[in-house]
């Protein structure tokens, strides 16, 4: 069965159609990333799949049960990372998670465990007002997963956190999805999405544009592979000469070899002695964008 079932959803603002007739199933179990530009409509559609937001056309099933009028069966299954300005004033960060966690039958041990997942347990006592940005979004974090849903919103993140943080959020994610949890996050760090997901939705103007895993993506371009050699280990002309290699050129690094081929051009360098130091790139996720939009990717 599906988590997710989003048909022809649409969102407009006056003249503006932040969702465009969006289609888009997420499995149970997977971990679907909705990738894409600032003002995509990533926030807009994912408060819709929510059932925080009322769209103006299509349909949304979560879980099986419609999502609005907001459905009240749905609430203990599905965790929803609220905004930092949604939690409770004036509380400690650990009254604020016990709170959460109270209003679904949770204990205080169990909430305190999510302090220390998300690396507050130093700020245990610090209230909500006080904290960092990035805190204040890992309590955000730990008050969506405390009492354990079945499907997993996150808007954006990571976007306030350290690259250490944002490992360590990284890890916990794909453990949870490890565990069988459903996780659908929205996020314009390509590194991400490439990372953490098994399916990325590329989004743009209001529409998704791909949705495939992304390697798929990547494959899909049919982008040849760049194979640089080591600087001195293989002369140009002799590169040339390997069958499949379409071009070969001194870059900064070494000499580059384009090749629709890399497999077999791989092969002939081994044969020859010329692995040493060499790297190979193929298509990534920007490339699959500036592909499908014709603009470069930029967050
Ligand atoms: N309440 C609103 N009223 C009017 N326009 C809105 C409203 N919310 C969003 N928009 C507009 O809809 C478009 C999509 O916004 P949305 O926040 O969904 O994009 P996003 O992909 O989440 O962007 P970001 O990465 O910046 O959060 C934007 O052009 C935005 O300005």
């Amino acid at each position: 069965m599906s988590a997710i079932q989003v048909t022809g959803l649409t969102k407009r603002y006056g003249e503006l159609t932040a969702v465009d007739d969006v289609t888009l199933s997420v499995g149970e179990g997977e971990f679907v990333g909705v990738l894409g530009p600032n003002g995509a409509g990533k926030t807009t559609l994912l408060e819709m799949v929510e059932g925080l937001r009322r769209p103006d056309g299509g349909q949304v099933e979560v879980l099986g049960e419609a999502v609005w009028p907001r459905n009240p069966r749905l609430q203990p299954r599905i965790g929803v990372q609220l905004q930092a300005s949604s939690f409770f004033e004036r509380l400690t960060a650990r009254e604020q998670i016990r709170t959460f966690a109270s209003l679904y039958g949770v204990g205080g041990a169990i909430a305190d465990e999510w302090l220390e997942r998300v690396g507050l347990t130093d700020k245990a006592d610090a209230r909500v007002e006080d904290l960092s940005g990035g805190q204040a979004q890992r309590l955000s974090i730990a008050c969506a997963l405390v009492h354990d849903p079945e499907l997993v919103f996150l808007d954006e993140p990571t976007s306030a956190l350290d690259p250490q943080a944002r490992r360590n959020l990284w890890d916990l994610l794909s453990s949870l999805n490890d565990t069988g949890r459903t996780v659908v996050l929205t996020t314009h760090y390509m590194d991400e999405a490439e990372v953490l997901c098994d399916r990325v939705a590329v989004m743009d103007h209001g529409r998704i544009l791909q949705v495939d895993s992304p390697a798929a993506l990547v494959r899909g371009l049919d982008a040849p592979a760049r194979i640089t050699v080591a600087p001195g280990s293989l002369g140009a002309e002799e590169a040339a000469a390997i069958p499949g290699v379409a071009e070969a050129s001194e870059g900064v690094d070494g000499l580059v070899l384009v090749t629709r081929e890399p497999g077999a051009v791989l092969g002939v360098l081994a044969a020859g002695d010329h692995l040493a130091g060499v790297s190979v790139q193929t298509g990534t996720l920007e490339d699959v964008f500036l592909a499908l939009t014709g603009r470069e990717y930029r967050a």
